[in-house]
């Protein structure tokens, strides 16, 4: 009988690896020195498990199809060991993305489905800021806490803030930056996102912490700021992932226009490994673009600075953060594990598992050298080429 069949391919492919399986009629087969528990919900996952890849298991889990059940850690090692998925940063992922994709409608709607699942949800387990990005870890004993506060202060420091200057943050998030720069920078903050929630909460923290008149959040599109500013510094934090390869020349176009000659700009962002920007294989890109960041896009960090380039805007300094990620992320899964059933309560078992899989599996990309985390910060030289840039790192490390 074929599920005979399948059941034997599927043992097959267990050999050696410490797993304990439990199928859908209470078979266990028993892995040598078992640290991850899969149960088989039934006979349908056993066509996920013949031929398995990463973004195959995350997806059957997602469903209810099988349960995994262990430290998120294990199940990652293993999922890549029984997939066979070592190669996963070549970029072989779907091209399935089109550039009409990023209409501002669809991205409303791609960024309310991720954003606006619920505050409550995520104040379970980001850091106290509500900060969604990666943290900086500057010390080993640093929290969460305060490698996020460091990481806003990396930011404001890199991008040189001055009392009085005009800051633009695209793609605000909880406000984490904006409120941050104006209360220990003195700038007049500006915070753009696409989510409802967002924008109600930082409203209400500007109200609570009396900065009326120095801060101010819009529910905006990026593409529909306002020119007649002149921004002196412009930050974009984790956002730029939600552009588009195809978008990125107009949206640093946009960028350069809003910025006064002489500003900066902050492009903080997940950034591919592999040169090509496919995305990552053995299915994970197609898993993220259904559950988790639909119209999400990766590019190299050579392809941000040419694209930053391209607009006028000359590239000063690059950092790559990814140990930064890695640690950022696995703190977010171990803080949300340890809330499961407040988080189950609050969005549901479905979506509980999209987080923690794809939180787990975005992990173990950065540590495994699949994924890396760029701030690129560029300057935008006024009509004779000046850009007034110091000689040195000083101002970024000398605290
Ligand atoms: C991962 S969150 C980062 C939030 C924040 N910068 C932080 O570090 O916590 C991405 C943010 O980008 C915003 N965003 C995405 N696409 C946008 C667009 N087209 N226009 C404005 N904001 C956008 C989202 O609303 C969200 O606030």
């Amino acid at each position: 009988m074929l599920r005979d069949v399948l059941l034997q391919q599927f043992q097959a492919r267990l050999q050696g690896l410490p797993l304990r399986v439990q199928t859908w009629r209470g078979d266990i087969l028993e892995g040598a020195g078992a640290k991850v528990h899969l149960e088989l919900h039934t006979p349908k996952a056993l066509k996920v498990l013949t031929s398995p890849t990463m973004g195959g298991l995350a997806r059957a889990y997602v469903e209810g199809l099988i349960d995994l059940k262990g430290k998120a850690e294990d199940i990652l090692r293993l999922g890549q060991a029984f997939c066979r998925a070592d190669a996963c940063r070549t970029g072989k992922g779907s091209e399935a993305w089109k550039w009409w994709r990023h209409t501002r409608l669809r991205d409303r709607k791609n960024i309310a489905y991720h954003y606006d699942v619920s505050n409550d949800f995520y104040s379970l387990w980001l850091d106290k800021n509500r900060v969604y990005s990666c943290a900086y870890f500057e010390a080993t004993e640093d929290t969460l806490d305060s490698a996020q506060e460091k990481k806003l202060d990396l930011i404001c420091r890199k991008l040189m803030l001055q009392p009085g200057e005009r800051l633009l943050d695209i793609g605000c998030g909880w406000g984490g930056l904006i409120l941050r720069a104006a209360e220990h920078y003195g700038v007049q903050a500006t915070g753009i996102t696409l989510s409802q929630n967002q924008h109600d909460y930082v409203q209400e923290q500007v109200r609570q912490r009396g900065l009326q008149g120095k801060v101010e959040v819009r529910l905006m599109d990026y593409r529909d700021v306002p020119e007649d500013i002149g921004y002196d510094k412009i930050a974009s934090v984790g956002m730029f992932e939600h552009v588009g390869r195809r978008n990125l020349r107009p949206y640093f176009d946009k960028i350069a226009r809003l910025l006064r000659p002489g500003g900066l700009v902050m492009n903080h962002g997940i950034t591919s490994v592999a040169l090509n920007s496919k995305g990552l294989s053995s299915g994970i890109s197609e898993f993220v673009e259904q559950y988790v960041f639909p119209g999400g896009e990766l590019v190299h960090a050579s392809t941000v600075m040419q694209e930053m380039a391209a607009a006028g805007i000359e590239p000063l300094d690059a950092e790559n953060l990814r140990p930064h990620y890695g640690r950022t992320l696995w703190e977010w899964v171990n803080r949300l594990e340890a809330r499961e059933t407040e988080a189950i309560r609050m969005i549901g078992e479905k979506r509980y598992r999209i987080w923690r899989i794809y939180m787990a599996g975005s992990a173990f990309a950065f540590d495994n050298n699949w994924l890396a985390l760029f701030q690129i910060l560029g300057g935008k030289p006024d009509a004779a080429g000046r850009q007034v840039y110091p000689f040195n790192r000083r101002h970024v490390y000398a605290t």
